[in-house]
């Protein structure tokens, strides 16, 4: 931990070292935690998407709507320095996953999640 004595046989470079790692692997650990509730609260607002289409017989998946958010979150990626490639992928992750979600619901599934 972080302000621990260095141990026997660690150099104050290697205990440096040690140190720096745990406090970005506490902060990567805090990162996991809020995209794993983000993930969650977007899931939770994709499933009521879901029981809305199947009402009222709309399409699983909107092609436009995901041209738009791909191009929107691209450009995002690209102002935070993060690769425009790997956003689209990660989208595109998503997604895969929300439609099979509203494909379950149409086809009475009840939460949409499994199958
Ligand atoms: C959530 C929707 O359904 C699908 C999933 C989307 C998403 O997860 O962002 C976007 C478009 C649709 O293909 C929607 O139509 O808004």
């Amino acid at each position: 931990m972080a302000g621990d004595p260095p141990r026997i046989g660690t150099s104050v470079a290697e205990q440096t070292a040690q140190d720096r790692l745990e406090a970005l692997r506490a902060s990567i650990d805090n990162i996991d935690t809020a995209l794993i509730h983000m993930l969650a609260e977007r899931f939770r607002c994709t499933q009521e998407v879901g029981r809305l289409k199947a009402e009222y017989g709309m399409p699983a998946s909107d092609p436009e709507r995901e041209t738009r958010q791909i191009a929107r979150l691209r450009a995002l990626a690209e102002d935070a320095h993060l690769d425009p490639e790997f956003a689209e992928k990660w989208f595109n992750f998503v997604v895969a996953e929300v439609i099979r979600h509203h494909r379950n619901i149409a086809d009475g599934s009840t939460d949409g999640s499994d199958g």
